[in-house]
């Protein structure tokens, strides 16, 4: 098999090259953004034909990777010849080069959860258009994937996602004082810094809703989170018979990424219709994983964690009210992690800032702009608030 990554240097992105090194695919054309080290060792080890970097560091990687072609455009790289390609970029810098390897028809393992949050429909009419395919990685949504298969999302009453509350959920009261951290030490899974930030306010499962409902083509209201503190079932479906299906297993992300690496040649070119999937042999080894213990599920408390409820909030509202939503998130979580901002001022901004949020139907130019708007209002709406609030 052969494969493009973007977002190499990341959590997903090495986790990708695990899977990749212990089933001995070739990697011909990687992504990342400013770390050039990891970059400069992993082109070493796969060798791969081209590669992207961030634009600032241009110069500095050409100086560096000698013998292989180096690019600043991470849509050029998504368009390229594939079996699979994995988007692992982090953020709505994600979006763009999803569309651009849907309308190459490529067949895409999506990790870059903002690209379904922000443009739903529209990513699904780019995979129409060039014949792409999807099949997402995100442990709930790879979970649900593994439970549709073979049945007719027609008989979905409801997709339950679990979270796991992040490292607040048993306390303090008082989250006004918590420090970045403590908001990046998740309880059960090692993550990049932006989603482990949003698993601590909850805004992950947030947009993991609206993630869910673009990619099953099933409304917000029958979409619903459960908090499980031991994150092994990873998604549930309730089906219309009353009958339930669970996907669960170990908190390691290589499990749903060669998951999505078996399934993306038969993936969904519309919401909710995955084909049958030929798994591929063990990764990571958990045959041997014990199902031991205490299976917890509880209500998430959106007093404490109101982020969670502005998402579904902005899912309601439509139109391009979730890019808004995720371009303040995306401001808030970096000022959070600079000092500039306390944990409570995130869910504080997204707020001010849906509360502006203009009605507008959902076009790329109307999601650029938007991104564009509420980024500079969350800044101001920041500057305003200071820390610790
Ligand atoms: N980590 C996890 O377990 C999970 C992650 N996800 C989702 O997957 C996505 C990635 O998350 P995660 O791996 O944690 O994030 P990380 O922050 O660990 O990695 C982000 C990657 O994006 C790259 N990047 C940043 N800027 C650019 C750029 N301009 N051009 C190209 N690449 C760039 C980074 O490069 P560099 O570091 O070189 O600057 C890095 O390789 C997110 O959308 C997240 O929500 C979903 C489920 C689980
Ligand atoms: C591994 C994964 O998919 C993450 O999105 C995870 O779900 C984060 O944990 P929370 O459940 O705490 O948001
Ligand atoms: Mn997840």
């Amino acid at each position: 098999m052969r494969l493009t990554l973007l977002g190499s240097t990341g959590s997903i992105g090495t986790q990708t090259l695990d899977v990749a090194r212990e089933r001995g695919f070739t990697v011909s054309a990687l992504a990342a953004g400013r770390n050039l080290d990891l970059l400069e060792a992993q082109v070493r080890e796969f060798r791969p034909e081209v590669v992207s970097v961030a634009e600032d560091v241009l110069k500095d990687a050409r100086a560096r990777l000698g013998g292989v072609k180096v690019i600043s455009d991470t849509s050029e790289i998504a368009t390229l010849p594939a079996d699979v390609t994995v988007n692992a970029m982090s953020g709505l810098i994600g979006l763009a080069p999803t569309r651009a390897a849907l309308e190459a028809g490529r067949s895409v393992a999506l990790a870059t959860k903002e690209a379904m949050v922000t443009a739903g429909l529209l990513i699904w009419e780019a995979a129409a258009a060039g014949g792409g395919r999807v099949v997402p990685i995100d442990s709930e949504h790879t979970g649900i994937y593994q439970c549709l298969v073979g049945e007719d999302v027609h008989d979905v009453a409801e997709l339950i996602l679990t979270a796991s509350g992040g490292p607040f959920r048993d306390g303090p009261a008082d989250l006004s004082g918590v420090t970045p951290a403590q908001a990046l030490k998740h309880p059960n899974w090692n993550m990049g810094r932006k989603i482990s930030v949003d698993s601590a306010t909850l805004l992950n499962k947030g947009l993991e809703v609206l993630e869910c409902a673009s990619l099953y083509g099933v409304p917000l209201s029958r979409v619903r989170v459960t908090v499980h503190p031991q994150s092994v079932v990873h998604a549930l479906i309730r089906f219309r018979d009353g009958s339930l299906k669970a996907n669960l297993g170990p908190t390691d992300m290589r499990l749903a990424i060669a998951y999505a690496l078996d399934a993306a040649p038969t993936g969904m070119q519309a919401p909710g219709q995955p084909g049958s999937v030929r798994r591929g042999p063990e990764v990571a080894g958990h045959l041997g994983w014990p199902l031991l213990g205490t299976l917890e599920f509880r209500e998430p408390d959106l007093e404490r964690f109101p982020a969670l409820a502005q998402a579904y909030r902005a899912g309601e509202m439509g139109g391009v009210a979730p890019t808004a939503l995720n371009a303040a998130d995306e401001v808030a979580v970096e000022a959070f992690l600079q000092g500039r901002l306390g944990f409570l001022g995130i869910a504080r901004v997204i707020e001010a800032v849906l509360n502006e949020t203009p009605q507008g139907s959902v076009n790329w130019d109307s999601i650029a702009s938007t991104d564009a708007w509420a980024r500079q209002r969350s800044e101001e709406f920041i500057s305003k608030m200071g820390v610790p609030l």
